[in-house]
């Protein structure tokens, strides 16, 4: 008989932040995870992680839509159903429900996990095979300081943690932001590689204005200055600098992946399992970027070790990427819920070995920090 789906659980995780983490639209002092546990008829567990930023703040899904979402309507359509034709357990879901992509992909993740474990392969293995083993990683300094910012860029610097550094910026006014940029990257100078994130903050007349500014202070890339659903804006500024443009929230999918490219846009596109439900559907999205000539760039939600080593798998299918990946997501939390954390060295990480995703939870951990 074939091995079934018998069980699936959610749980939501909350875990500090190192410090606080100032994005446009919120500041983080704690990160929400929610873990799936998928249980299968042969005794075989896989894990997932879905999560999202600041609530509601930073896109449709909550944590709490995830959980109660899995909960309620989608692992119900997956529980009884064979394990391990992941393909048509995807379409099944998106047949039956709309969006969501963050709750699906903390699915595919778990189902992935509990395939490789099954074979003996690692999630990167059952995609083909990784081609990269060690992938760079940047930090993002985030604590609404310059002066705080500009030391915690040199003890990575020093450390060889990180080399490429994004900064968050969108929440004051342009001028302040113009500043703060300016003199960490004067302060940084050519050790560096110094990118912003507007998260949408700006209209196009502002950005602009703040462009032509960050591009005259040495910035190499502008990460979703206006709004997402502005794709024409979006490529009337890629066209206009020659600064590049990172498109985030704007490219959820292959789909608006493709409406970009085919109107003109040039740059790198974020890719973020969490956008796109899942590592399969990224990586449609990666195709249609590499067919199109734009940058890849592996993106993150500020996912714990589970998510960002889902990621990682995907990532390590891939060509090098163009502007390499933002994975450190585990760095930015206090405490982690898994027995062997990530190994960050080298201005990177490198890709988990074993079975699956090469992660185990540490169940006391796991208790500890899980929501009552
Ligand atoms: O890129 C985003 O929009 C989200 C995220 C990635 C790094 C970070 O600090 O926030
Ligand atoms: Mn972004």
């Amino acid at each position: 008989m074939s091995t079934v789906i018998e069980h699936i659980e959610t749980l939501l995780v909350d875990l500090p932040t190192i410090r606080p983490h100032k994005l446009s639209m919120t500041t983080m002092a704690c990160q929400t995870m929610v873990i799936v546990r998928m249980r299968h008829s042969d005794g075989i567990e896989g894990i997932g992680e879905g999560t999202t930023i600041g609530g509601l703040a930073y896109g449709p899904e909550s944590p709490e839509s995830i959980k109660r979402n899995i909960d309620i309507y989608l692992a119900p359509l997956l529980v009884g159903q064979s394990s391990s034709n992941i393909h048509q357990l995807r379409s099944r879901l998106n047949r039956h429900a709309r969006g969501n992509m963050i709750a699906k992909s903390a699915l595919e993740t778990a189902l992935l996990d509990a395939q490789g474990k099954r074979l003996g392969l690692s999630v990167a293995e059952l995609l083909g095979g990784a081609r990269q083993e060690h992938l760079p990683v940047l930090w993002t300094l985030a604590s609404g300081d310059t002066a705080k910012d500009i030391d915690e860029a040199q003890l990575r610097l020093e450390q060889r943690r990180h080399c490429d550094f994004k900064l968050k910026i969108g929440a004051n006014s342009l001028d302040q932001d113009v500043g703060h940029v300016a003199a960490i990257k004067q302060a940084l100078g050519d050790r560096a590689s110094v990118r912003v994130d507007v998260n949408q903050a700006w209209d196009e007349s502002t950005a602009v204005r703040g462009i032509q500014a960050l591009q005259d202070a040495g910035i190499e890339l502008i990460e979703q200055p206006i709004p997402a659903r502005e794709h024409a804006g979006l490529i009337r500024l890629a066209n206009r600098f020659n600064v590049p443009m990172l498109a985030d929230e704007a490219v959820q999918d292959a789909r608006d992946g493709l409406d970009l490219v085919s109107g003109g846009f040039s740059g790198a596109f974020a890719l973020k399992i969490a956008k796109s439900g899942g590592i399969h559907g990224v990586l449609e999205l990666a195709h249609v970027a590499q067919a199109a000539g734009v940058g890849l760039y592996g993106g993150t939600l500020l996912e714990g070790t589970i998510g960002t080593a889902a990621s990682l798998h995907a990532w390590a299918t891939l060509p090098e990427m163009t502007w390499g990946t933002e994975m450190f997501g585990p760095l930015l939390l206090k405490d982690d819920i898994v027995i062997k954390s990530l190994n960050y060295t080298e201005f990177g990480v490198t890709l988990p070995q074993g079975p699956g995703l090469g992660i185990t939870l540490d169940e006391e951990k796991l208790a500890y920090y899980s929501r009552q």
